[in-house]
């Protein structure tokens, strides 16, 4: 599959400046890509443009040549956020948060890591790094075909972070998803991606 994004432009209302001027993107199933730029230049909002979260004021995302929009009521772009807590009901169990995703194999929940103790806790009562790994169980439900992945271990140790990355590159090459990955490590993306895009202003 395909997503592309073709002349994209941005600005919030409140603030009116422009955050993406003409913007231009295409990547594969096949590909981890990886954009980089300062910040403040706009990864995080494009990420929610793509992720159906914010609505360009011109340009369109397109997944295999069709509109984003046209998908229905589950969206094949998935973003995985930086905060979890933040991306949580914390008025959930966890078992209830891994349901607002699109039937996520009980076997991935497995190969993430996630014990079966965890299900019926609250948000509150895990740490950042074990929602984190909820986050990324619910946003691999079955209908994924994109995953964007917005600075989603920058809070975590190293060893969670290389488990995350080694589950999150086998389970998107297997299912042939697509990746974005926004991150400020350099090593990082240089270990991850397949190709990296420089978000210009
Ligand atoms: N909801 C919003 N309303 C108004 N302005 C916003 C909103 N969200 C972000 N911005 C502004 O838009 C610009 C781009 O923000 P964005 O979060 O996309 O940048 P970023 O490249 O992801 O930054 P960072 O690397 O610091 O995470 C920033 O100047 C930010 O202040």
């Amino acid at each position: 599959m395909k997503l592309e994004v073709r002349d994209l432009s941005f600005w919030y209302e409140e603030k009116g400046r422009q955050i993406l001027s003409q913007f231009s993107l295409s990547a594969d199933s096949s590909e981890r890509v990886g954009i980089i730029a300062p910040s403040g230049f706009g990864k995080t909002t494009l990420c929610k443009i793509l992720s159906g979260y914010e609505t360009p004021q011109s340009g369109e995302v397109l997944l295999d040549g069709k509109p984003l929009k046209e998908y229905g009521t589950y969206c094949p772009v998935q973003m995985i956020w930086q905060h979890p807590e933040q991306a949580v009901n914390p008025r959930l169990r966890m078992k209830n948060v891994i349901e607002e995703g699109d039937r996520t194999d009980p076997e991935l929940i497995e190969k993430l890591g996630i014990e079966p103790d965890w299900m019926n806790r609250f948000p509150t009562e895990l740490s950042g790094g074990e929602l984190q790994r909820f986050c990324i169980a619910r946003a691999l439900g079955q209908r994924t075909r994109f995953l964007l992945a917005d600075e989603i271990t920058t809070m975590l140790d190293l060893i969670t972070q290389s488990q995350i990355w080694h589950f999150l590159i086998e389970e998107t090459e297997r299912r042939n998803i697509g990746m974005l990955v926004v991150s400020h490590n350099p090593e990082l993306i240089g270990k991850v991606c397949t190709r990296i895009v420089e978000l210009n202003k």
